[in-house]
């Protein structure tokens, strides 16, 4: 037997979660998931090299070997729906909220996006650096190892551009990779109360300037009562998508407008939210074009008891992916093994359709399908190690972290604090 060197070796590992598919999942094949026993990973500059049983890798010889016994691994987890670069907090709203003020009144009072978009235009860059570094360190320690981000607390093309070029810049920095959403047309500014079609020009003039400062892959709107009609959105992307981006809807999330159907009918990669969507817009995400990304954690904090249809959605055939939304108005988390929780209990999804939901699907819903959410020989070593024995232990145990180890890349870059004695 010929000795192999590699930089680091995972070995005992009770449950080893590959995640390995050559598409994303649909419908009844969010069940399946394979699980190697005794499982180990072989790691060598930064890519994976092995991945098998830990008899298998007896020939691996590496500077870092980590024993994980009594414990999952799995891939680093895919958030796909994040609103990360923002300024300020709207803690104050909470209150708002328990006195009954639904969050579109909340808006429409210039509150809501709005008041964050006060504070995200007076925010410098750096300030907007440091926040988004802090906010994403604290979704690596929970094992997020890819983001997607959105603009759309600027409302104007200055402030909008900022908010991206601190995303790249963030991408640039920081372990987790970071996808860029531009988001424009995420409400209507006060300037333009009286006129959403100049705003929605002028947010279009700015799409050549995203496009050539490579600043964002995915175009958003938020289709919804009081923001932007579906036929506003349908003009706008049918802009975009000319242009080469690829598009996102923020649809039926409070009122069924039909902003899926509308992402359906655009092949939009995603359709994100859809407490309120129709059984026709179930049926067209069905055609798996369009992959469904539910955000269960904005429901719960906007303290609504009907949530979006996951399981019709699954029995339709759909592909569902999970989401925390961060954001600082209706879901304030980076937790996503919270939204698993918050999934297996209100979607009444299983948790192997959450596990398929957080790694292969959201990962095909933001474009990196084939490099991000699932442990294949050659791609990169985005792995986490859990302080759970088994995978249906992350949705029970709710609410609290239970990462022992986050890797990015080959390298640790998260640790939980061993307990001194
Ligand atoms: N609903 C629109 N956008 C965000 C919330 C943004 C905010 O309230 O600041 C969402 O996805 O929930
Ligand atoms: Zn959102």
């Amino acid at each position: 037997m010929t000795t192999q060197h590699v930089d680091v070796l995972l070995k005992n590992i009770a449950q080893l979660l590959p995640m390995q598919s050559d598409g994303p999942r649909a419908g009844k094949e969010m069940m399946q998931l394979d699980v190697i026993e005794d499982g180990a990973i072989a790691i060598n500059e930064g890519k994976i090299v092995f991945i098998g049983k830990t008899e298998e890798a007896a020939r691996f010889k590496a500077e870092q070997v980590i024993d994980c016994h009594g414990k999952l691994v799995t891939p680093g987890l895919v958030d796909p729906h994040t609103h990360i670069v923002f300024g300020g907090s709207r803690e104050h709203e909470l209150a708002l909220k328990q006195q009954g003020l639904p969050y579109l009144e909340i808006l429409k009072r210039g509150g809501g996006i709005l008041s964050t978009v006060e504070a995200t235009r007076q925010a410098s860059e750096e300030e907007l650096f440091a926040k988004g570094s802090f906010y994403l360190d604290r979704m690596l320690s929970y094992g997020t190892t890819t983001v997607e981000a959105k603009s759309g607390y600027g409302l104007d093309r200055e402030t909008e551009l900022k908010q991206l070029r601190v995303a790249k810049q963030l991408n640039e920095n920081h372990p987790i990779d970071l996808v860029s959403t531009f988001l424009g047309a995420h409400a209507i500014p006060k300037s333009h109360k009286d006129d959403p079609d100049l705003f929605l020009e002028e947010m279009s003039a700015m799409l050549d300037e995203v496009k050539e400062e490579n600043l964002a892959e995915f175009v958003d709107i938020f289709t919804e009562t009081g923001v932007f009609t579906v036929e506003q959105s349908r003009d706008y992307l049918a802009k975009a998508k000319e242009k080469g981006f690829g598009l996102k809807i923020h649809a039926d999330e409070i009122d069924p407008l039909g902003g899926t159907e509308l992402a359906c009918e655009l092949v939009a990669v995603s359709a994100d939210h859809l407490v309120g969507t129709s059984n026709k817009g179930i049926e067209m995400l069905a055609d798996k074009r369009t992959v469904a990304i539910l955000l269960p954690g904005t429901t719960f904090y906007l303290g609504k008891d009907t949530y979006a249809r996951a399981r019709e959605m699954i029995e339709a055939g759909a592909i569902v992916s999970l989401a925390t939304d961060f954001n600082p108005g209706s879901s304030p988390t980076e937790n996503l093994q919270l939204i698993m929780s918050i999934a297996a209990l209100r979607l009444k999804m299983s948790p192997e359709e959450i596990w398929n939901a957080v790694t292969i699907n959201a990962a095909h819903s933001i474009g990196r399908g084939e490099s991000a959410g699932q442990l294949v020989v050659g791609r990169s070593a985005d792995v986490v190690i859990w302080d759970a024995p088994n995978y249906l232990y992350i949705p029970y145990h709710y609410g609290v972290n239970h990462v022992n180890t986050v890797i990015k890349a080959g390298k640790i870059v998260s640790k939980r604090r061993e307990v001194i004695e």
